[in-house]
Protein backbone atom coordinates (compact mmCIF):
# COMPACT_ATOMS: atom_id res chain seq x y z
CA UNK A 1 0.00 0.00 0.00
CA UNK A 2 1.02 3.82 -0.31
CA UNK A 3 -0.55 6.61 -1.04
CA UNK A 4 -1.71 9.59 -2.67
CA UNK A 5 -1.09 11.93 0.10
CA UNK A 6 2.43 13.57 -0.80
CA UNK A 7 2.93 15.20 3.02
CA UNK A 8 2.00 11.48 4.46
CA UNK A 9 4.58 9.29 1.77
CA UNK A 10 7.12 11.98 2.88
CA UNK A 11 6.63 11.59 6.50
CA UNK A 12 6.60 7.84 6.78
CA UNK A 13 9.88 8.18 4.28
CA UNK A 14 11.45 10.20 6.55
CA UNK A 15 10.77 8.25 9.93
CA UNK A 16 12.15 5.20 8.15
CA UNK A 17 15.55 7.11 7.43
CA UNK A 18 15.53 7.81 11.18
CA UNK A 19 14.34 5.04 13.08
CA UNK A 20 16.09 2.31 10.46
CA UNK A 21 13.00 -0.43 10.16
CA UNK A 22 13.51 -3.75 8.49
CA UNK A 23 10.10 -3.46 6.57
CA UNK A 24 7.51 -1.01 6.33
CA UNK A 25 3.67 -2.21 6.87
CA UNK A 26 1.02 0.00 6.05
CA UNK A 27 -2.38 -1.26 8.06
CA UNK A 28 -5.25 -1.60 5.48
CA UNK A 29 -7.95 -2.65 8.94
CA UNK A 30 -8.67 -6.00 7.16
CA UNK A 31 -10.25 -9.22 9.08
CA UNK A 32 -7.32 -11.28 7.43
CA UNK A 33 -4.64 -8.29 8.51
CA UNK A 34 -6.30 -8.70 12.37
CA UNK A 35 -6.02 -12.58 11.98
CA UNK A 36 -2.47 -11.96 10.87
CA UNK A 37 -1.63 -9.42 13.62
CA UNK A 38 -2.81 -12.01 16.25
CA UNK A 39 -1.32 -15.06 15.27
CA UNK A 40 1.90 -13.15 15.09
CA UNK A 41 1.66 -11.77 18.72
CA UNK A 42 0.74 -15.46 19.32
CA UNK A 43 3.85 -16.48 17.86
CA UNK A 44 6.53 -14.06 19.52
CA UNK A 45 5.02 -14.54 22.95
CA UNK A 46 3.09 -11.00 23.09
CA UNK A 47 0.17 -12.48 23.62
CA UNK A 48 -1.24 -15.79 26.07
CA UNK A 49 -4.32 -17.13 24.15
CA UNK A 50 -7.26 -17.26 26.81
CA UNK A 51 -9.58 -20.03 27.15
CA UNK A 52 -11.02 -20.16 23.82
CA UNK A 53 -14.29 -22.23 24.88
CA UNK A 54 -15.23 -19.42 27.49
CA UNK A 55 -13.61 -16.52 25.52
CA UNK A 56 -13.03 -17.15 21.69
CA UNK A 57 -10.56 -14.17 20.40
CA UNK A 58 -9.63 -13.19 23.41
CA UNK A 59 -5.52 -12.33 24.31
CA UNK A 60 -3.68 -11.80 27.81
CA UNK A 61 -0.83 -9.47 26.81
CA UNK A 62 1.23 -8.73 30.23
CA UNK A 63 3.17 -5.97 30.04
CA UNK A 64 6.99 -4.75 31.38
CA UNK A 65 6.10 -4.36 35.15
CA UNK A 66 7.67 -0.51 35.11
CA UNK A 67 5.02 0.12 31.92
CA UNK A 68 1.26 -0.13 33.33
CA UNK A 69 0.20 2.75 33.67
CA UNK A 70 0.39 6.81 31.96
CA UNK A 71 3.58 8.78 33.08
CA UNK A 72 2.51 12.10 33.43
CA UNK A 73 5.55 13.59 34.79
CA UNK A 74 7.34 12.18 31.08
CA UNK A 75 4.36 14.14 29.37
CA UNK A 76 5.41 17.43 27.04
CA UNK A 77 2.94 20.07 25.91
CA UNK A 78 6.18 21.81 23.32
CA UNK A 79 4.80 25.06 22.51
CA UNK A 80 6.67 27.47 20.89
CA UNK A 81 5.84 29.76 23.74
CA UNK A 82 6.16 28.20 27.67
CA UNK A 83 3.42 30.46 28.61
CA UNK A 84 0.96 28.90 26.10
CA UNK A 85 1.60 25.24 27.99
CA UNK A 86 0.33 26.53 31.24
CA UNK A 87 1.16 25.64 35.09
CA UNK A 88 -0.85 22.65 33.97
CA UNK A 89 1.48 21.33 31.57
CA UNK A 90 5.18 19.84 31.90
CA UNK A 91 6.40 22.54 28.69
CA UNK A 92 9.69 21.84 26.38
CA UNK A 93 11.00 23.94 23.92
CA UNK A 94 9.63 22.36 20.56
CA UNK A 95 12.89 22.26 18.99
CA UNK A 96 14.63 20.71 22.19
CA UNK A 97 12.47 18.36 22.51
CA UNK A 98 12.17 17.40 18.50
CA UNK A 99 16.46 16.65 18.86
CA UNK A 100 16.16 15.19 22.73
CA UNK A 101 13.29 12.81 21.68
CA UNK A 102 14.95 12.23 17.58
CA UNK A 103 18.25 10.88 19.01
CA UNK A 104 16.30 7.85 20.71
CA UNK A 105 13.71 7.30 17.75
CA UNK A 106 17.01 7.05 16.11
CA UNK A 107 17.75 3.38 14.32
CA UNK A 108 15.25 2.07 17.07
CA UNK A 109 13.40 0.12 14.78
CA UNK A 110 16.52 -2.05 13.21
CA UNK A 111 15.30 -5.50 12.87
CA UNK A 112 11.58 -3.93 13.42
CA UNK A 113 8.44 -3.20 11.19
CA UNK A 114 7.64 -0.44 11.21
CA UNK A 115 3.40 -0.28 10.87
CA UNK A 116 1.69 2.69 9.24
CA UNK A 117 -1.40 3.40 10.92
CA UNK A 118 -4.14 5.53 9.32
CA UNK A 119 -7.08 6.23 11.44
CA UNK A 120 -10.08 8.18 11.75
CA UNK A 121 -10.99 9.33 14.98
CA UNK A 122 -15.61 9.39 14.98
CA UNK A 123 -17.22 8.34 12.72
CA UNK A 124 -15.64 7.93 9.17
CA UNK A 125 -18.33 10.12 7.38
CA UNK A 126 -18.91 13.14 10.37
CA UNK A 127 -18.06 16.42 9.61
CA UNK A 128 -16.92 16.67 13.44
CA UNK A 129 -14.63 13.49 13.06
CA UNK A 130 -11.00 13.76 12.28
CA UNK A 131 -8.02 11.86 10.73
CA UNK A 132 -4.36 10.91 11.83
CA UNK A 133 -1.70 8.72 11.31
CA UNK A 134 0.08 6.42 13.80
CA UNK A 135 3.69 4.88 13.10
CA UNK A 136 4.81 2.33 15.61
CA UNK A 137 7.06 -0.71 15.82
CA UNK A 138 3.85 -2.52 18.07
CA UNK A 139 2.07 -4.93 16.54
CA UNK A 140 0.23 -5.00 20.05
CA UNK A 141 -0.35 -1.16 19.15
CA UNK A 142 -1.66 -1.93 16.05
CA UNK A 143 -4.56 -4.34 17.64
CA UNK A 144 -5.73 -1.90 19.85
CA UNK A 145 -5.51 0.92 17.62
CA UNK A 146 -7.92 -1.45 15.54
CA UNK A 147 -10.42 -1.91 18.20
CA UNK A 148 -10.18 1.60 19.63
CA UNK A 149 -10.19 3.46 16.19
CA UNK A 150 -11.65 3.78 12.63
CA UNK A 151 -7.94 2.30 11.20
CA UNK A 152 -7.32 1.15 7.69
CA UNK A 153 -8.14 1.93 4.47
CA UNK A 154 -11.22 4.09 4.91
CA UNK A 155 -9.28 6.37 6.93
CA UNK A 156 -6.97 6.69 4.59
CA UNK A 157 -9.13 7.23 1.70
CA UNK A 158 -10.30 10.46 4.30
CA UNK A 159 -7.15 11.47 4.52
CA UNK A 160 -6.51 11.59 0.92
CA UNK A 161 -9.41 13.38 0.03
CA UNK A 162 -9.23 15.57 3.18
CA UNK A 163 -5.03 16.45 3.14
CA UNK A 164 -4.42 16.85 6.54
CA UNK A 165 -4.19 14.47 9.57
CA UNK A 166 -2.41 14.59 12.79
CA UNK A 167 1.14 12.45 12.91
CA UNK A 168 1.78 10.63 15.76
CA UNK A 169 5.20 8.68 15.93
CA UNK A 170 5.65 5.84 18.44
CA UNK A 171 7.97 3.23 19.23
CA UNK A 172 8.52 1.02 22.21
CA UNK A 173 12.25 1.76 22.66
CA UNK A 174 13.30 -0.64 25.34
CA UNK A 175 10.57 0.19 27.77
CA UNK A 176 13.43 1.83 29.57
CA UNK A 177 11.66 4.26 32.23
CA UNK A 178 14.76 6.26 31.96
CA UNK A 179 14.13 6.74 28.04
CA UNK A 180 10.54 7.45 27.89
CA UNK A 181 8.87 10.61 26.86
CA UNK A 182 5.71 11.49 25.37
CA UNK A 183 5.29 14.99 23.59
CA UNK A 184 3.02 16.75 21.87
CA UNK A 185 3.42 19.61 19.54
CA UNK A 186 0.07 21.02 19.18
CA UNK A 187 1.49 23.85 16.85
CA UNK A 188 2.54 21.32 14.56
CA UNK A 189 -0.06 18.55 15.28
CA UNK A 190 1.99 16.19 16.07
CA UNK A 191 3.02 13.27 18.56
CA UNK A 192 6.19 11.61 19.65
CA UNK A 193 5.72 9.25 22.04
CA UNK A 194 8.93 6.55 23.11
CA UNK A 195 10.03 4.14 25.25
CA UNK A 196 6.05 3.09 26.35
CA UNK A 197 3.59 0.32 25.13
CA UNK A 198 0.61 1.24 27.48
CA UNK A 199 -2.78 2.33 26.44
CA UNK A 200 -2.42 6.48 27.07
CA UNK A 201 1.38 6.96 26.38
CA UNK A 202 1.19 4.59 23.36
CA UNK A 203 -2.49 4.51 21.64
CA UNK A 204 -1.59 7.71 19.84
CA UNK A 205 -5.58 8.14 18.90
CA UNK A 206 -6.69 8.42 22.23
CA UNK A 207 -5.41 10.92 25.03
CA UNK A 208 -2.44 12.48 22.65
CA UNK A 209 -4.72 13.25 20.00
CA UNK A 210 -8.38 13.12 20.91
CA UNK A 211 -7.22 15.19 24.16
CA UNK A 212 -4.19 16.56 24.14
CA UNK A 213 -4.10 17.60 20.18
CA UNK A 214 -7.64 18.42 19.68
CA UNK A 215 -8.65 20.31 22.95
CA UNK A 216 -5.74 22.64 21.21
CA UNK A 217 -7.33 22.64 17.80
CA UNK A 218 -10.92 23.34 19.41
CA UNK A 219 -9.78 26.20 20.99
CA UNK A 220 -8.75 27.25 17.86
CA UNK A 221 -11.95 26.29 15.87
CA UNK A 222 -14.65 26.64 18.24
CA UNK A 223 -15.25 23.38 19.53
CA UNK A 224 -14.59 21.15 22.74
CA UNK A 225 -12.79 18.60 23.26
CA UNK A 226 -13.13 16.60 26.44
CA UNK A 227 -13.12 13.46 29.07
CA UNK A 228 -16.08 12.33 28.95
CA UNK A 229 -18.63 9.68 28.33
CA UNK A 230 -22.02 10.29 26.46
CA UNK A 231 -24.92 8.62 27.75
CA UNK A 232 -28.39 8.55 26.10
CA UNK A 233 -31.09 8.58 28.69
CA UNK A 234 -34.77 7.79 27.13
CA UNK A 235 -37.65 8.47 29.15
CA UNK A 236 -40.96 6.63 30.07
CA UNK A 237 -42.52 9.25 27.83
CA UNK A 238 -40.66 8.52 24.84
CA UNK A 239 -38.05 11.52 25.10
CA UNK A 240 -34.56 11.04 24.41
CA UNK A 241 -32.04 12.77 26.21
CA UNK A 242 -28.02 12.77 26.05
CA UNK A 243 -25.79 13.67 29.09
CA UNK A 244 -21.78 14.30 28.93
CA UNK A 245 -20.11 13.59 32.13
CA UNK A 246 -16.67 13.93 33.01
CA UNK A 247 -14.96 12.38 35.82
CA UNK A 248 -10.60 11.63 36.04
CA UNK A 249 -9.75 8.52 35.17
CA UNK A 250 -10.87 5.38 36.65
CA UNK A 251 -13.27 7.32 38.26
CA UNK A 252 -16.78 5.85 37.04
CA UNK A 253 -17.03 7.01 33.28
CA UNK A 254 -17.29 3.56 31.55
CA UNK A 255 -19.50 2.06 34.60
CA UNK A 256 -22.02 5.38 34.01
CA UNK A 257 -21.68 5.50 30.00
CA UNK A 258 -23.06 1.70 30.48
CA UNK A 259 -25.17 1.63 33.80
CA UNK A 260 -28.04 -0.27 33.62
CA UNK A 261 -31.13 1.42 35.57
CA UNK A 262 -32.77 -0.28 38.69
CA UNK A 263 -35.67 -3.31 38.12
CA UNK A 264 -38.05 -0.28 39.13
CA UNK A 265 -37.20 1.74 36.04
CA UNK A 266 -37.03 -0.65 33.53
CA UNK A 267 -39.98 -1.75 33.96
CA UNK A 268 -41.31 2.08 33.78
CA UNK A 269 -40.05 2.17 30.77
CA UNK A 270 -36.70 3.59 30.64
CA UNK A 271 -34.26 2.98 28.26
CA UNK A 272 -30.24 3.87 28.47
CA UNK A 273 -27.34 3.75 25.69
CA UNK A 274 -23.95 3.96 25.41
CA UNK A 275 -22.17 6.21 23.28
CA UNK A 276 -19.29 6.65 24.39
CA UNK A 277 -17.54 6.15 27.67
CA UNK A 278 -14.15 8.36 27.69
CA UNK A 279 -13.81 10.89 25.20
CA UNK A 280 -16.41 13.73 23.69
CA UNK A 281 -16.03 16.04 20.89
CA UNK A 282 -18.67 18.83 21.07
CA UNK A 283 -19.79 21.60 18.46
CA UNK A 284 -22.34 24.34 18.71
CA UNK A 285 -24.71 23.29 15.91
CA UNK A 286 -26.96 26.15 13.97
CA UNK A 287 -29.63 25.12 16.64
CA UNK A 288 -27.44 26.44 19.48
CA UNK A 289 -27.34 22.96 20.90
CA UNK A 290 -23.93 21.24 21.54
CA UNK A 291 -23.64 17.96 19.06
CA UNK A 292 -21.70 15.78 20.40
CA UNK A 293 -19.74 12.79 18.87
CA UNK A 294 -17.69 9.98 20.86
CA UNK A 295 -14.41 9.84 18.47
CA UNK A 296 -13.07 6.26 19.57
CA UNK A 297 -14.58 3.10 18.17
CA UNK A 298 -13.57 1.00 20.98
CA UNK A 299 -13.40 1.00 24.81
CA UNK A 300 -10.20 0.82 27.00
CA UNK A 301 -11.36 -0.01 30.35
CA UNK A 302 -10.30 -0.72 33.87
CA UNK A 303 -10.81 -4.32 34.35
CA UNK A 304 -10.53 -4.35 38.42
CA UNK A 305 -14.32 -3.77 39.70
CA UNK A 306 -16.09 -5.14 36.25
CA UNK A 307 -18.71 -7.75 37.26
CA UNK A 308 -22.24 -9.03 37.09
CA UNK A 309 -23.01 -6.76 40.16
CA UNK A 310 -21.16 -3.39 38.93
CA UNK A 311 -20.97 -3.05 35.38
CA UNK A 312 -23.07 -6.25 33.58
CA UNK A 313 -23.04 -4.64 29.98
CA UNK A 314 -19.28 -4.57 30.43
CA UNK A 315 -18.75 -7.98 31.52
CA UNK A 316 -21.49 -9.43 28.66
CA UNK A 317 -19.05 -7.89 25.64
CA UNK A 318 -15.75 -9.17 27.53
CA UNK A 319 -16.22 -13.11 26.48
CA UNK A 320 -14.84 -12.34 23.08
CA UNK A 321 -12.56 -10.65 20.42
CA UNK A 322 -10.76 -8.91 23.87
CA UNK A 323 -7.46 -8.04 24.54
CA UNK A 324 -6.61 -8.44 28.45
CA UNK A 325 -4.07 -6.33 29.54
CA UNK A 326 -2.48 -6.97 32.84
CA UNK A 327 -5.21 -9.32 34.12
CA UNK A 328 -4.47 -12.35 36.15
CA UNK A 329 -5.51 -15.93 34.84
CA UNK A 330 -7.29 -19.00 35.99
CA UNK A 331 -6.34 -22.39 35.96
CA UNK A 332 -8.54 -22.77 32.91
CA UNK A 333 -7.02 -19.86 31.20
CA UNK A 334 -9.64 -17.58 31.88
CA UNK A 335 -9.07 -13.87 32.35
CA UNK A 336 -9.55 -12.85 36.38
CA UNK A 337 -9.17 -9.83 38.24
CA UNK A 338 -10.18 -8.60 41.85
CA UNK A 339 -14.20 -7.89 42.35
CA UNK A 340 -14.90 -10.39 39.02
CA UNK A 341 -16.19 -13.20 41.32
CA UNK A 342 -14.55 -15.65 44.34
CA UNK A 343 -12.49 -17.71 42.48
CA UNK A 344 -8.51 -17.58 43.03
CA UNK A 345 -6.49 -17.29 40.04
CA UNK A 346 -3.64 -19.16 39.30
CA UNK A 347 -0.99 -17.24 37.94
CA UNK A 348 -0.71 -13.36 38.45
CA UNK A 349 -0.41 -10.25 36.09
CA UNK A 350 3.09 -10.64 36.04
CA UNK A 351 2.84 -14.31 35.18
CA UNK A 352 4.20 -15.44 38.12
CA UNK A 353 1.72 -18.44 40.93
CA UNK A 354 -0.65 -16.06 42.69
CA UNK A 355 0.13 -15.30 46.11
CA UNK A 356 -1.14 -13.02 48.00
CA UNK A 357 1.45 -11.39 49.63
CA UNK A 358 2.71 -9.96 45.77
CA UNK A 359 -0.43 -7.73 46.19
CA UNK A 360 -3.08 -7.54 43.80
CA UNK A 361 -3.62 -10.72 41.23
CA UNK A 362 -4.74 -8.28 38.56
CA UNK A 363 -2.92 -4.90 38.34
CA UNK A 364 -5.08 -1.89 39.52
CA UNK A 365 -4.74 -0.40 36.15
CA UNK A 366 -5.42 -3.73 34.18
CA UNK A 367 -7.64 -2.72 31.36
CA UNK A 368 -9.66 -4.57 28.39
CA UNK A 369 -9.76 -3.57 25.05
CA UNK A 370 -12.92 -4.32 23.06
CA UNK A 371 -15.07 -3.16 20.30
CA UNK A 372 -17.56 -0.90 21.51
CA UNK A 373 -20.10 -3.14 19.10
CA UNK A 374 -19.65 -5.59 21.42
CA UNK A 375 -21.85 -3.66 24.34
CA UNK A 376 -25.34 -4.75 24.57
CA UNK A 377 -26.43 -0.99 24.98
CA UNK A 378 -24.23 0.83 22.45
CA UNK A 379 -26.40 3.47 20.62
CA UNK A 380 -27.12 3.21 16.68
CA UNK A 381 -26.96 6.77 17.38
CA UNK A 382 -22.53 6.71 17.77
CA UNK A 383 -22.52 5.97 14.56
CA UNK A 384 -24.49 9.01 13.31
CA UNK A 385 -22.08 11.59 11.08
CA UNK A 386 -24.01 14.66 13.08
CA UNK A 387 -23.47 13.34 16.82
CA UNK A 388 -25.97 13.65 19.51
CA UNK A 389 -27.03 16.68 21.24
CA UNK A 390 -26.43 17.52 24.74
CA UNK A 391 -29.05 18.11 27.58
CA UNK A 392 -26.72 18.11 30.60
CA UNK A 393 -22.86 18.26 31.04
CA UNK A 394 -22.26 16.64 34.35
CA UNK A 395 -18.65 16.78 36.63
CA UNK A 396 -17.17 14.59 39.16
CA UNK A 397 -14.66 13.38 41.24
CA UNK A 398 -13.77 11.34 44.00
CA UNK A 399 -14.40 12.91 47.06
CA UNK A 400 -14.60 11.04 50.29
CA UNK A 401 -16.40 14.08 52.29
CA UNK A 402 -17.49 18.09 51.47
CA UNK A 403 -19.36 17.97 47.71
CA UNK A 404 -22.82 16.85 47.90
CA UNK A 405 -24.77 13.59 45.77
CA UNK A 406 -25.23 15.96 42.75
CA UNK A 407 -25.28 20.23 42.39
CA UNK A 408 -27.15 22.26 39.80
CA UNK A 409 -25.01 25.12 38.15
CA UNK A 410 -27.15 28.04 38.49
CA UNK A 411 -25.27 29.24 35.12
CA UNK A 412 -23.09 28.57 32.65
CA UNK A 413 -20.51 30.39 33.97
CA UNK A 414 -21.37 28.95 37.30
CA UNK A 415 -21.35 25.58 35.91
CA UNK A 416 -17.65 26.11 34.54
CA UNK A 417 -16.54 27.23 37.76
CA UNK A 418 -17.84 24.11 39.03
CA UNK A 419 -16.15 22.53 36.19
CA UNK A 420 -12.85 24.07 36.71
CA UNK A 421 -12.71 23.52 40.68
CA UNK A 422 -13.39 19.83 40.55
CA UNK A 423 -10.79 18.19 42.96
CA UNK A 424 -10.68 14.38 43.03
CA UNK A 425 -8.61 11.31 44.60
CA UNK A 426 -5.82 9.96 42.12
CA UNK A 427 -5.91 6.92 40.77
CA UNK A 428 -3.75 4.04 39.53
CA UNK A 429 -4.17 5.15 35.72
CA UNK A 430 -1.11 7.70 36.14
CA UNK A 431 2.17 6.24 38.08
CA UNK A 432 2.15 7.50 41.68
CA UNK A 433 0.56 8.34 44.92
CA UNK A 434 -2.88 6.87 44.69
CA UNK A 435 -5.64 8.66 46.96
CA UNK A 436 -4.18 12.35 47.10
CA UNK A 437 -6.76 14.79 46.28
CA UNK A 438 -5.63 17.05 43.61
CA UNK A 439 -7.92 19.70 41.50
CA UNK A 440 -8.67 17.92 38.17
CA UNK A 441 -10.59 20.59 35.95
CA UNK A 442 -13.07 19.21 34.18
CA UNK A 443 -10.97 16.19 34.42
CA UNK A 444 -8.60 17.28 31.92
CA UNK A 445 -5.42 18.13 34.34
CA UNK A 446 -3.25 15.69 32.67
CA UNK A 447 -4.89 15.76 29.19
CA UNK A 448 -5.43 19.45 28.35
CA UNK A 449 -3.01 20.90 25.66
CA UNK A 450 -2.73 24.47 26.81
CA UNK A 451 -2.93 27.07 29.62
CA UNK A 452 -5.95 26.43 32.07
CA UNK A 453 -6.71 29.59 31.60
CA UNK A 454 -7.25 29.83 28.21
CA UNK A 455 -9.17 26.87 28.47
CA UNK A 456 -11.26 27.98 30.95
CA UNK A 457 -11.87 31.68 28.75
CA UNK A 458 -12.69 29.18 25.97
CA UNK A 459 -15.61 27.45 28.04
CA UNK A 460 -17.01 30.18 29.36
CA UNK A 461 -16.87 31.81 25.72
CA UNK A 462 -18.54 28.98 24.11
CA UNK A 463 -21.74 30.85 25.65
CA UNK A 464 -21.67 33.13 22.93
CA UNK A 465 -21.35 30.26 20.28
CA UNK A 466 -24.20 28.19 21.52
CA UNK A 467 -27.55 30.02 22.45
CA UNK A 468 -29.30 26.56 23.81
CA UNK A 469 -25.90 25.49 25.83
CA UNK A 470 -26.45 22.33 28.29
CA UNK A 471 -27.39 22.53 31.50
CA UNK A 472 -24.51 21.56 33.99
CA UNK A 473 -24.13 19.53 36.92
CA UNK A 474 -21.79 18.18 39.56
CA UNK A 475 -21.76 14.60 41.23
CA UNK A 476 -20.16 12.82 43.33
CA UNK A 477 -20.49 9.13 44.21
CA UNK A 478 -17.73 8.46 46.16
CA UNK A 479 -18.96 10.41 49.71
CA UNK A 480 -18.15 7.75 52.37
CA UNK A 481 -19.08 7.57 56.65
CA UNK A 482 -16.39 7.44 59.52
CA UNK A 483 -16.29 3.70 59.11
CA UNK A 484 -14.61 4.13 55.64
CA UNK A 485 -17.77 3.06 53.84
CA UNK A 486 -19.25 4.61 50.82
CA UNK A 487 -22.31 6.32 51.56
CA UNK A 488 -24.32 6.02 48.09
CA UNK A 489 -24.01 2.51 46.66
CA UNK A 490 -23.60 3.78 43.34
CA UNK A 491 -23.34 1.90 40.18
CA UNK A 492 -26.80 1.20 38.62
CA UNK A 493 -28.24 3.07 41.22
CA UNK A 494 -26.91 6.36 39.95
CA UNK A 495 -29.77 6.32 37.54
CA UNK A 496 -31.46 7.52 40.47
CA UNK A 497 -29.64 11.00 40.32
CA UNK A 498 -30.08 10.99 36.83
CA UNK A 499 -33.33 11.04 36.91
CA UNK A 500 -33.74 13.83 38.79
CA UNK A 501 -30.86 16.24 36.75
CA UNK A 502 -33.13 15.22 33.42
CA UNK A 503 -35.94 15.78 35.39
CA UNK A 504 -34.89 19.27 36.12
CA UNK A 505 -33.64 19.57 32.35
CA UNK A 506 -37.39 19.33 31.49
CA UNK A 507 -38.42 21.94 33.82
CA UNK A 508 -40.18 18.99 35.77
CA UNK A 509 -38.05 18.43 39.21
CA UNK A 510 -38.00 20.99 42.19
CA UNK A 511 -34.61 22.08 43.53
CA UNK A 512 -33.19 24.17 46.72
CA UNK A 513 -31.04 27.49 46.10
CA UNK A 514 -27.80 26.82 48.56
CA UNK A 515 -24.83 29.19 48.13
CA UNK A 516 -23.35 26.63 46.21
CA UNK A 517 -25.95 26.13 43.90
CA UNK A 518 -29.21 24.15 43.11
CA UNK A 519 -29.77 20.83 45.05
CA UNK A 520 -32.30 18.36 45.25
CA UNK A 521 -33.99 17.69 48.83
CA UNK A 522 -33.67 14.09 49.44
CA UNK A 523 -37.86 13.73 48.67
CA UNK A 524 -36.77 15.08 44.83
CA UNK A 525 -34.95 12.23 44.30
CA UNK A 526 -36.40 8.69 44.09
CA UNK A 527 -35.96 6.12 46.42
CA UNK A 528 -38.52 3.62 45.71
CA UNK A 529 -37.14 -0.04 46.28
CA UNK A 530 -33.59 1.63 47.44
CA UNK A 531 -33.82 0.53 50.99
CA UNK A 532 -31.63 3.41 51.92
CA UNK A 533 -32.11 5.21 54.96
CA UNK A 534 -33.12 8.71 54.28
CA UNK A 535 -30.98 10.57 57.48
CA UNK A 536 -27.95 9.25 54.62
CA UNK A 537 -29.64 11.12 51.74
CA UNK A 538 -30.01 13.81 53.79
CA UNK A 539 -26.60 13.77 54.85
CA UNK A 540 -25.25 13.42 50.94
CA UNK A 541 -27.23 16.16 49.69
CA UNK A 542 -26.37 18.39 53.18
CA UNK A 543 -24.09 21.80 52.27
CA UNK A 544 -22.21 21.96 54.81
CA UNK A 545 -21.28 26.06 54.94
CA UNK A 546 -18.08 26.11 57.08
CA UNK A 547 -16.19 23.64 55.26
CA UNK A 548 -17.24 25.08 51.82
CA UNK A 549 -15.56 28.57 53.60
CA UNK A 550 -12.25 26.97 53.50
CA UNK A 551 -12.89 25.34 49.64
CA UNK A 552 -13.58 28.57 48.46
CA UNK A 553 -10.21 29.82 49.94
CA UNK A 554 -8.74 27.05 48.53
CA UNK A 555 -10.60 27.05 45.24
CA UNK A 556 -9.43 31.00 45.05
CA UNK A 557 -5.46 30.10 45.90
CA UNK A 558 -5.97 27.53 42.95
CA UNK A 559 -7.26 30.03 40.62
CA UNK A 560 -4.63 32.15 41.04
CA UNK A 561 -1.99 29.73 40.23
CA UNK A 562 -3.39 30.29 36.45
CA UNK A 563 -2.74 34.07 37.01
CA UNK A 564 -4.24 36.74 34.19
CA UNK A 565 -5.30 34.49 31.95
CA UNK A 566 -8.04 32.94 33.87
CA UNK A 567 -11.50 34.92 32.94
CA UNK A 568 -12.91 36.93 35.69
CA UNK A 569 -15.67 35.31 35.08
CA UNK A 570 -14.85 32.12 37.36
CA UNK A 571 -13.95 34.83 40.23
CA UNK A 572 -17.26 36.53 40.11
CA UNK A 573 -18.88 33.20 40.14
CA UNK A 574 -16.93 32.06 43.22
CA UNK A 575 -17.46 35.67 45.31
CA UNK A 576 -20.89 35.05 44.65
CA UNK A 577 -20.85 31.34 46.39
CA UNK A 578 -18.78 33.19 49.69
CA UNK A 579 -20.93 35.98 49.81
CA UNK A 580 -23.83 33.65 49.82
CA UNK A 581 -22.21 31.65 52.63
CA UNK A 582 -21.18 34.47 54.66
N1 LIG B 1 -18.22 3.26 44.74
C1 LIG B 1 -18.37 3.40 43.42
N2 LIG B 1 -17.36 2.98 42.61
C2 LIG B 1 -17.51 3.14 41.28
C3 LIG B 1 -18.69 3.71 40.71
N3 LIG B 1 -18.54 3.74 39.37
C4 LIG B 1 -17.32 3.21 39.13
N4 LIG B 1 -16.69 2.84 40.26
C5 LIG B 1 -15.36 2.17 40.37
O1 LIG B 1 -14.36 3.03 39.87
C6 LIG B 1 -13.36 2.31 39.15
C7 LIG B 1 -13.14 2.92 37.79
O2 LIG B 1 -14.34 3.00 37.09
P1 LIG B 1 -14.38 3.23 35.51
O3 LIG B 1 -15.82 3.35 35.12
O4 LIG B 1 -13.60 2.18 34.83
O5 LIG B 1 -13.59 4.62 35.37
P2 LIG B 1 -13.26 5.53 34.10
O6 LIG B 1 -13.56 6.93 34.50
O7 LIG B 1 -13.96 5.00 32.90
O8 LIG B 1 -11.67 5.34 33.95
P3 LIG B 1 -10.63 5.63 32.73
O9 LIG B 1 -10.82 4.55 31.73
O10 LIG B 1 -9.32 5.55 33.43
O11 LIG B 1 -10.87 7.00 32.18
C8 LIG B 1 -13.82 0.87 39.07
O12 LIG B 1 -13.10 0.10 40.01
C9 LIG B 1 -15.28 0.94 39.45
O13 LIG B 1 -15.71 -0.23 40.06
C10 LIG B 1 -19.75 4.12 41.61
O14 LIG B 1 -20.80 4.62 41.20
N5 LIG B 1 -19.53 3.95 42.95
O1 LIG C 1 -5.51 6.83 28.83
C1 LIG C 1 -5.44 5.73 29.39
O2 LIG C 1 -4.44 5.07 29.45
C2 LIG C 1 -6.67 5.16 30.02
C3 LIG C 1 -7.65 6.16 30.34
O3 LIG C 1 -8.74 6.20 29.78
C4 LIG C 1 -7.30 7.19 31.34
O4 LIG C 1 -6.27 7.07 31.99
O5 LIG C 1 -8.10 8.15 31.47
MN1 LIG D 1 -9.98 8.02 30.53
Amino acid sequence: MSTTNQALADWVKQVAELTQPDQIYWCDGSEAEDQKFNQMLLDDGSYKQLNSETHPNCYLHLSDSQDVARVEHLTFICTQKEVDAGPNNHWMDPAAAHDKIDALFAGCMKGRTMYVIPYCMGPIDSPIARCGVEITDSAYVVQNMRLMTRMGQAALSRIEQEGGFVKGLHSTGELDPNRRFIMHFPEELSIKSFGSGYGGNALLGKKCHALRIASYQAKTEGWLAEHMLILGIKTPAGKQHYVAAAFPSACGKTNLAMLIPPEGYLKDGWEISTVGDDICWMRPGEDGRLWAINPEAGFFGVAPGTAKETNPNALAMLYQDTIFTNVAETADGQPWWEGLDDRTPQTDWQGRPYDPANGPAAHPNSRFTVSAKRCPSYSAESESATGVPIDAIIFGGRRASLVPLVTEARSWDHGVLMGATVASETTAAATGAVGVVRRDPMAMKPFCGYHFGDYWGHWVGMKNQANKLPKVFTVNWFRKDEKGQFMWPGFGENMRVLEWIIGRCDNQLGANETAIGLLPSSQDINTKDLGMDLSVLDELLKVDKSAWKDEVTSVEGFLRNYGSRVPGELFRELKEIDDQLS
